[in-house]
């Protein structure tokens, strides 16, 4: 993988990802296909959307329908038909937000499958083993995703861990490299000075880019702002930086500006699915009853399939009946809004006036349309 820092403005700065599989703009936002698809789109429509990479998840596949069995049916991208970059999360997040947690132990995560009960355990090797299998072009290693709140010599603890675990993840993919990509995760709650330790001990293991875990886990936002301002700079320069579950556009603005290139989130596709639609007058909630004979489109500013061929009367309509073409055209439109969001972050940066487009776009932002 190669990373080639494009233009400056500030601490913001546009990049080019290189992978075998295609070029990631940054700064990028990477659509969440956990069980191998976003969730109503098919992978042309996220393509034609122009996105370049989305995420999927290891521990989903993991457990259904198997590392093996997808390695024996030609890899992930074949599986999914999805032929771009795919970054796979290492289960370290949704081992603690799903599985019923048996227990952390030095040697890995023992947990129940929220599917059907059964026991696993996961080690630092093994969520290496598995993203190998599937054949994605760039892993995440195994971590301790530290909740909120928590103690600071629980995250001090758990740092130790998550940076031994980072090592053992790192050795076992050096024994069986290949051209995939393996990014480091920093932890540390949102105390800065362990934050600050933790970016020490998970360089000093080396890796092709980092990320920043743990956040937006429910701590408040001043100090996950804090955290990026003080953290986002100290990682390494001439590396991607990656903020992981990060989300609502305010927080990208304010990550982009301190260096962030890479983001994840399921607030787009979500959202959509429950009606909550983004655009350029600001959030809308299509449901409400206002829109019960609007006849004008989602939103006049957007170009996407769903604002060329449909009303808000229909979109309301087609949500009251949880019709599934709500879904898809709500999401459709959802993605197509965070994409031109990126082009237009990118652009800004190009023309060295990124504090210009966050200025413009966080009154947008934080209005409620209705
Ligand atoms: C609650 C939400 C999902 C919004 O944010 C987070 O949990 N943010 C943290 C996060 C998301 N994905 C991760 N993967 C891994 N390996 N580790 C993490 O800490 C995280
Ligand atoms: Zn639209």
């Amino acid at each position: 993988m190669r990373f080639k820092i494009l233009r400056k403005d500030g601490f913001a700065r546009n990049a080019l990802i290189e992978t075998k599989r295609g070029v990631i703009h940054t700064p990028a936002f990477m659509p969440v296909g956990t069980n191998g698809t976003v969730k109503a789109m098919t992978p042309e429509e996220i393509r034609e959307i122009g996105y370049e990479i989305i995420l999927s998840n290891t521990y989903h596949l993991y457990l259904r329908p198997g590392h093996e069995t997808v390695k024996k049916l030609g890899g992930i991208h074949k599986f999914i038909n999805w032929h771009g970059p795919i970054l796979t999360d290492s289960g370290g997040f949704q081992i603690y937000s799903l599985a019923s947690l048996r227990k952390i132990t030095s040697q890995g995560v023992e947990f129940r499958s929220h599917i059907d009960g059964s026991l696993h355990f996961i080690t630092p090797e093994k969520a290496i083993e598995i993203q190998l299998a599937l054949g994605s072009d760039i892993m995440m290693v195994l971590d301790e995703c530290v909740p909120y709140p928590a103690e600071k010599e629980y995250v001090e603890k758990s740092l130790k861990l998550t940076a031994d675990w980072a090592k053992r993840s790192k050795d076992y993919f050096e024994k069986h490299r290949n051209d995939q990509a393996v990014f480091g995760i920093i932890q540390g709650g949102i105390y800065d000075e362990l934050r600050q330790k933790a970016v020490e001990e998970i360089v000093k293991t080396g890796f092709d880019g980092y990320a920043l875990g743990g956040l937006s886990v429910g701590e408040p936002k001043e100090d996950m702002y804090r955290v990026i301002k003080n953290i986002a700079p100290l990682m390494p320069e001439e590396k991607p930086r990656y903020l992981m579950g990060v989300g609502d556009l305010m927080d990208v603005l304010h990550a982009v500006e301190h260096g962030i290139d890479m983001f994840d989130c399921v607030i787009p596709t979500r959202n959509a699915r429950n009606g909550t639609l983004f655009t350029s007058q600001g959030r809308i909630s299509i449901k409400r009853s206002e829109f019960k004979e609007d006849n004008s489109p989602l939103d006049p500013d957007c170009d996407c399939y769903t604002c060329r061929n449909y009303t808000k009367a229909f979109l309301r309509h087609l949500y009251m009946c949880r019709e599934i073409l709500s879904m898809r055209l709500n999401t459709i439109h959802n993605l197509y809004f965070y994409c031109r969001f990126f082009e237009k972050m990118r652009q800004a940066i190009a023309d060295g006036r990124f504090q210009d487009f966050k200025k413009e776009w966080m009154h947008v932002l934080e209005k409620n349309f209705s």
